[in-house]
């Protein structure tokens, strides 16, 4: 490729990433053009994180409305209108693309957008072939391609929907199952259930949330059994799915024995590969394994001239982190740089019913890194909070886990009412290096759900002040506490 031929920089993918990769390579001075084949926003604004939030939004108000009697407030309990609901849902996805107005923002900038190209593919290392024969030269392409729902193959699987399917849905089922119990599945088990479905959420996973500490898959477990969702972890595998009546039948392995459920609709949320197919990667040199662009910590695919960000990389399948990469990625496609980076410190979670969140490593994992005696936990119940108690939301934990030697934070675990708020106050303190004793410090905002971090940092100090030999004896941990139940 000769210079003057084409662009900079080439991105493909109008997700996070891609937005953010275009912006920044702009920004740095490239000739910029950026690929995508359907609407601009990606899974992120048109198919994830916006419209499951807002059915997420629709269940906490149904649940919220529970409460009307106990605290004065006289009404009829409201019913869903499934359909109106998913009306709302497309209306809020459109309102955020009008708020973001991504496509002006990226011109105004300076990018050249492909918008509805259909998929782009490559035909030789520097030559992308869009849609209707126009062909796209790029001296260094991102990749930022992001992931689709994983099928999996068994007779019937042409019965069952994804998440994608729930937003033309044309009614609530009265009954659900949702197989795979992670992220995903369990957002859509806990708005399913919060509506009045019966749920039964399936996993081959011994647990549900298998990515998250032990604690919160159990919390949440515990929760969603309140709930009526019906966990059924550990199975081994689905075997197939046959129409039974109005219904489906839905055959699955349970150990030695075949099992089998009759539900209205089955939906599948058993995995995220990467949408690597329809790159023609080879075509680029760049190679593809399990479903995903491997790269290195410089965002580097197996060709030097190709970087790749975002959920297409596998690394880490979350907005922030997306764009974080999209940023990197295109600071060294642009600069030649190689500026490395690994994600650590990564406040994430889900809004289910009750939320659930976290940051850092999980007690499992700290005890593996720092021993079994390295590190100091605390769990505080959320029952121990004043603000719980008054909203009637006493369900949940915070558990802290920090380092006994350097007294830093390791991680953060949270089940319980906006979880997904609270985790980013340990996260804060993670990346600051904050020793724990500076986080027992602070003088949180009472009566708050946040306030629980300050309850388990100030549980860790007394802890470890008690352990060191130099250290004073405060009696009883938890005793000059404000916050606290007697229970
Ligand atoms: C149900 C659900 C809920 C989620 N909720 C959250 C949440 O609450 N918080 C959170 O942080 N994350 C959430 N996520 C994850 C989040 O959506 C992703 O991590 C994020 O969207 C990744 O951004 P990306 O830019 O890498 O990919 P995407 O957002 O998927 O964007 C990739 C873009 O590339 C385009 N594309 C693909 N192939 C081609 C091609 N060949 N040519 C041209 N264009 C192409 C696609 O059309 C797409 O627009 C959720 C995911 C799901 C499925
Ligand atoms: N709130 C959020 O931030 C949010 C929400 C949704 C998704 N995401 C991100 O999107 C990515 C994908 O998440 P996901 O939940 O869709 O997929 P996942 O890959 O994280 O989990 C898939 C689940 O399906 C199970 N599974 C796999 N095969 C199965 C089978 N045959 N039968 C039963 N269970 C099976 C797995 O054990 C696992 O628990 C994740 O990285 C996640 O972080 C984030």
């Amino acid at each position: 490729m000769t210079p003057g031929d084409g662009y900079g920089v080439v991105v493909i993918g109008g997700g996070p990433a891609g937005v953010t990769a275009a912006l920044r390579a702009r920004e740095l001075g490239s000739s910029v053009a950026l690929v995508e084949r359907g609407n601009l926003g990606g899974t992120c604004t048109n198919d994830g994180c916006v419209p499951t939030r807002v059915l997420a939004h629709a269940a906490r108000l149904a649940r919220d409305a529970e409460q009307f009697a106990d605290y004065g407030l006289i009404g009829e309990a409201p019913r869903v209108d499934f359909a109106r609901l998913l009306n709302r849902t497309q209306r809020i996805v459109y309102e955020v693309q009008e708020k973001k107005q991504i496509k002006a923002r990226l011109e105004s900038a300076g990018v050249r957008v492909f918008e509805r190209a259909g998929e782009a593919r490559f035909s030789d290392p520097h030559t992308l072939a869009l849609d209707g024969a126009q062909e796209l030269r790029g001296e260094k392409f991102v990749l930022c391609a992001g992931g689709r729902a994983r099928r999996i193959g068994f007779p019937g699987g042409e019965h069952a929907l994804t998440h994608s399917d729930v937003w033309t849905m044309k009614g609530l089922p009265s009954s659900v199952a949702v197989v795979g119990a992670a992220a995903t599945g369990c957002q859509l088990a806990s708005v399913f259930a919060a509506f009045g479905a019966r749920v039964r959420l399936l996993d081959v996973a011994p647990r549900i949330l298998g990515g998250e500490d032990e604690a919160v898959s159990r919390g949440v477990a515990e929760a969603f059994g309140r709930r009526g969702i019906e966990v059924l972890t550990g199975i081994g595998g689905i075997e197939r799915i046959e129409k039974a009546g109005g219904n489906l039948r839905l055959f699955y392995r349970q150990g030695d024995e075949g099992r089998e459920l009759d539900t209205e609709a089955v939906v599948l949320a058993v995995g995220w590969p990467g949408n690597v197919q329809a790159l023609n990667l080879d075509a680029a040199g760049v190679r593809a394994e399990r479903g995903y662009v491997p790269v290195d910590d410089a965002l580097r695919t197996s060709a030097p001239h190709v970087f790749a960000a975002g959920d297409v990389t596998g690394r880490m399948m979350l907005v922030q982190s997306a764009t974080y990469e999209g940023a990197l990625a295109a600071e060294n496609a642009a600069l030649g740089s190689d500026r490395g980076y690994r994600h650590a410190i990564v406040p994430h979670g889900g809004f289910t019913d009750p939320e659930y969140a976290g940051v850092g490593l999980t007690e499992d994992r700290a005890r593996e890194e720092f021993g079994e005696a390295g590190c100091a936990v605390a769990v505080v119940p959320y029952a121990d909070l004043d603000r719980g108690v008054i909203d009637g939301l006493p369900e949940g934990s915070c558990k802290l886990v920090v380092s006994r030697s350097t007294r830093r934070v390791l991680g953060a675990h949270i089940v319980g009412e906006q979880a997904v708020e609270v985790v980013q106050l340990a996260a804060a303190a993670m990346r600051a290096g904050m020793p724990v004793e500076q986080l027992a410090d602070l003088e949180l905002a009472y009566p708050t759900f946040t306030s629980i971090v300050g309850l388990a940092a100030r549980r860790i100090v007394r802890e470890l002040d008690h352990a060191s030999p130099e250290g004073r004896d405060f009696g009883h941990p938890g005793a000059a506490e404000w916050e606290h139940s007697a229970g």
